[in-house]
C-alpha cells in the first residue's frame, strides 16, 4: 500500500539545507534566487533540465532547442519541443457529448488514452516562462486589493503589491529621461521598474515598418478599433501620454481599457527571464544555491506528530514525469533530502496540489480512494481551478504579408541568421502587433476582454499546432476573456503513482446562470468587435476561416464559444483563503495546518489576476521573500525557535 508519510525521525545521513524549492518556474526560480541572494542555503529540484546547457540530450527533434527557447517568434515551437514539453490533457467537460464538440479533444494521442484537450506546459528550468509567448503585463490594483479583502492582511493592498514590480523590472523601452528622473528625484509616475532582473523590450521589425500593407493594415485596424471604444479621443489621449504601455501605473484599473502594445520580457530581443535569474543568482552566491535538474519530487516528508515538513523525496531521472516527451527515463532510487528551515511548493497549479495530495494533503476520501495516508485534511486542494476563456477569429489574406517573405521559422532562413547576427528582424517579434482592451459585459469600470492581433493562424493548442503558425497569410484575433466566474475546476489524483499526470477538470461555463452568462457575452461582443476591426481591412481579408461568417446569430456564436474555448493560464488550485473558505495556504503562503510549508506558484491565486499571469507570479515570489526574509524566525531551524 503506498503511504505517502512516516512518523520516523529522517536518517541522520540525509542532506540538508535551510530551504528546499520544489520547480524552477516562474514562481520557484525567482523566491530561490531571492533566498540565496539573502544568504540562505538553498536547495532548488527541478524535474526538467536547462534547455541551453541540457545535463542530458534532449530527445531527437529537427528543431534546435537552444532557437526555441531564445528566439521571440519560434516560442510556439518552443511548447512543443520534446527538450521542454510537458503535456497535459484536460477535460473542459464532464460530459463526453459536449467535449467532444471540440476538434481539438483527442480520444487517444501517440498511442495513449489521453481524452482530453492538449495542455502545454513546460518542465525545465524557468517552467512556463521556458516558452510562454513573453507578454509582460501587470494585473491590475483591483486584484492585488481582492487578496487583502479576502485574507484581512492588509500588506497585499496594491499600493504595497507595485513596489514589487519595480523591483523585478529592467525596463528597457520607455524614454530613458524618466530612468533619471527617478535615480536623481524619485519621481517614477509610470512606475516601472529600471535595475531588475526581468528585462523588458519592444520589439518594431524594419521588415515590418516597410511593408505597406501592413502598415496600411494596422493603421485601418487601430482606427477602427479607437473609434469602437467609447470616448475615443480621452482613450488616444491616454495611449499617446503612455505610449500604449499596459505596464504605465497611471493606466492600472480606472484607465485600464483602450489599445495597448504589450511588451516583451527579452534582453536583446532574445527571451529572458525566471532561468536566467536563477543562474545568475546561483553564479554570484555558489555557496549558496544548489540546484538540481532532472529531480522529480515525488512526495514532502511530514512530520505526522507534528505536522512539519521536514524535507521531500525525489527521483533522479530524465524526463520521469509522464507528461514529458517520450522516451521516459529509468528513476533513479528514491533519495530524501531534509529542509532545516522550510520546504516551498512551486510545481505550478498542476503539480503542487498533486504533490500536497501525494503527500497526505487533501480531502480525505479522495486520498482514501487512492489509499494515501492522511495527514492533514484540507479540501480546499485541487479545488478552485480557474483560466481565462480564450476564442481565435482567424483570416486569411488575399495575399502573403510581404513583411513575412522568407520566413520559414526555422534557423535555415536569413530572417534567423539575421536575429543572430545582429538581433533585428521579425524574428524578434513574439507575432503580437497590438491588443485592445475593454469591458465585455459584466465588470463596468475593469476591462475583461483583451482582443491580440497576430500575424498567424491560430486557434488554440493541439498536437503540431505550431506548424500552423508558419502560414505567412494569415491573421488572428486572440480574444482572451479575463476575470472569468467560473472556479469549478479541479485537479484530482488519477493515480498514487507520482509519475502519472493527475486528472484535470475545468468545468467550463459551469454555473449556467447569471455569470456564465456574462462570461458568453463578453467573449461574443468581443467576435463583433474583432470583426468589426477586421472589416476595416476590406479587400486584404480572403475569408473569415473561424468562426466563420457563417456563424453569426447570438446564439451561433456561443455554441461557437463553448465548443472551441481554451486558456493557458491556470491557476488556483491551492487558493490564498481561511481554510473554512476551502482555502489551502494563509497569506503569508504557509500551507494551513502544516508547518514549514510554503507555496508560492500560480496555484495560489484566489481568483485569477489580470490579463497575463506570468507577472502576477513574479509578484508574488517577489513578496513571499520579503515574508520570509522579514519574519524574527527566517533561517532559524525549528528547534531553536
Ligand atoms: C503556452 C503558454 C504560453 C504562455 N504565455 C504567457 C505569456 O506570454 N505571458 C504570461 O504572463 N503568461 C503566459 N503563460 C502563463 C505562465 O507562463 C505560467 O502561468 C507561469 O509560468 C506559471 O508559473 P508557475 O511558477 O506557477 O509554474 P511553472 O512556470 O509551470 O513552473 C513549474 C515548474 O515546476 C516543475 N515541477 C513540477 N512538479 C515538479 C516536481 N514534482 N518535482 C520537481 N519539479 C517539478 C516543472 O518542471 C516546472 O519547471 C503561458 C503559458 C503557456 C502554457
Amino acid at each position: 500500500m503506498p503511504t505517502s508519510n512516516t512518523s520516523e525521525p529522517p536518517a541522520s545521513d540525509a542532506e540538508s539545507f535551510e530551504y528546499i524549492v520544489v520547480g524552477a518556474g516562474a514562481g520557484g526560480a525567482v523566491i530561490a534566487a531571492r533566498l540565496a541572494e539573502a544568504g540562505k542555503r538553498v536547495l532548488v529540484l527541478e524535474a526538467g533540465d536547462d534547455p541551453l546547457a541540457p545535463q542530458h540530450a534532449p530527445p531527437p527533434s529537427p528543431r534546435s532547442l537552444d532557437a526555441d527557447y531564445q528566439v521571440p517568434a519560434f516560442h510556439p515551437f518552443a511548447t512543443e519541443h520534446p527538450g521542454l514539453r510537458w503535456d497535459f490533457w484536460v477535460r473542459h467537460y464532464a460530459s463526453d457529448g459536449e467535449q467532444q464538440r471540440d476538434w481539438k479533444y483527442r480520444r487517444e494521442h501517440e498511442g495513449e488514452d489521453v481524452d482530453g484537450v492538449l495542455y502545454p506546459r513546460a518542465s525545465g528550468l524557468g517552467g512556463c516562462a521556458g516558452h510562454n509567448a513573453m507578454i509582460i503585463v501587470r494585473p491590475n490594483n483591483a486584484d492585488w486589493n481582492h487578496i487583502w479583502q479576502v485574507t484581512g492582511d492588509p500588506s497585499w493592498k496594491a499600493s504595497n503589491m507595485a513596489k514589487y514590480f519595480r523591483r523585478l523590472e529592467r525596463c528597457r523601452y520607455r524614454f530613458f529621461l524618466y530612468r533619471w528622473l527617478d535615480r536623481l528625484f524619485g519621481w517614477n509616475p509610470s512606475g516601472h521598474g529600471w535595475s531588475g532582473w526581468l528585462t523588458t523590450e519592444r520589439s518594431l521589425p524594419l521588415r515590418t515598418v516597410f511593408d505597406w500593407r501592413l502598415r496600411w493594415a494596422v493603421r485601418s485596424s487601430i482606427l477602427a478599433a479607437a473609434g469602437l471604444l467609447p470616448d475615443a479621443v480621452g482613450r488616444w489621449g491616454w495611449f499617446d501620454k503612455v505610449r500604449g504601455d499596459p505596464n504605465d501605473e497611471r493606466l492600472v484599473d480606472p484607465e485600464s481599457w483602450g489599445l495597448r502594445v504589450p511588451p516583451m520580457s527579452t534582453a536583446r530581443h532574445g527571451r529572458t527571464g525566471p532561468r536566467e535569474f536563477l543562474l545568475d543568482a546561483q553564479r554570484r552566491f555558489p555557496a549558496n544555491l544548489t540546484i538540481r535538474r532532472n529531480a522529480l519530487v515525488t512526495r514532502i516528508d511530514i512530520d505526522q506528530s507534528t505536522r512539519t515538513a521536514t524535507g521531500v523525496v525525489y527521483r533522479e531521472g530524465v524526463r520521469l514525469y509522464q507528461a514529458s516527451a517520450r522516451p521516459h527515463g529509468r528513476p533513479g532510487p528514491e533519495r530524501r533530502v531534509e529542509a532545516c528551515c522550510e520546504v516551498i511548493l512551486a510545481g505550478g497549479a498542476f503539480n503542487t496540489p498533486q504533490l500536497l495530495m501525494l503527500s497526505g494533503v487533501g480531502e480525505p476520501t479522495h486520498l482514501q480512494e487512492h489509499r494515501i495516508e492522511r495527514i492533514h485534511a484540507l479540501a480546499g486542494v485541487g479545488r478552485n481551478l480557474q483560466d481565462r476563456y480564450e476564442i481565435g477569429v482567424v483570416s486569411r489574406m488575399r495575399t502573403r504579408w510581404p513583411a513575412l517573405r522568407g520566413a520559414t521559422y526555422t534557423t535555415a532562413d536569413g530572417q534567423y541568421r539575421s536575429w543572430r547576427r545582429w538581433r533585428s528582424g521579425n524574428y524578434t517579434s513574439n507575432g503580437f502587433l497590438f491588443s485592445v482592451l475593454f469591458p465585455g459585459k459584466c465588470i463596468p469600470v475593469l476591462a475583461d476582454v483583451f482582443c491580440s492581433s497576430l500575424l498567424a493562424d491560430f486557434r488554440g493548442y493541439y498536437p503540431g499546432y505550431s506548424e500552423e503558425i508558419k502560414k505567412t497569410d494569415y491573421l488572428s484575433w486572440l480574444i482572451l476573456k479575463a476575470y472569468t466566474h467560473n472556479d469549478s475546476g479541479t485537479v484530482r489524483l488519477r493515480s498514487s503513482d507520482p509519475l502519472q499526470r493527475p486528472e484535470i477538470q475545468f468545468n467550463y461555463f459551469e454555473d449556467g446562470g447569471e455569470t456564465t452568462e456574462h462570461d458568453l457575452a463578453a467573449l461574443v461582443n468581443g467576435i463583433t468587435f474583432v470583426r468589426e476591426v477586421a472589416d476595416a481591412l476590406g479587400e486584404l481579408v480572403e475569408e473569415e476561416v473561424a468562426p466563420g461568417r457563417h456563424l453569426f446569430t447570438d446564439e451561433q456564436l456561443r455554441q461557437y464559444i463553448r465548443d472551441t474555448a481554451w486558456g493557458h493560464h491556470a491557476c488556483g488550485t491551492c487558493a490564498m483563503k481561511p481554510e473554512a473558505a476551502g482555502g489551502v495556504v494563509d497569506s503569508r503562503f504557509r500551507v494551513h495546518g502544516i508547518d514549514r510549508l510554503r507555496v508560492v506558484d500560480a496555484s495560489i491565486f484566489p481568483r485569477i489576476p489580470g490579463y497575463f499571469i506570468v507577472t502576477s507570479v513574479y509578484m508574488i515570489a517577489e513578496k513571499a521573500a520579503d515574508v520570509i526574509l522579514h519574519h524574527p524566525d527566517a533561517g532559524r531551524p525549528l528547534d531553536a525557535r
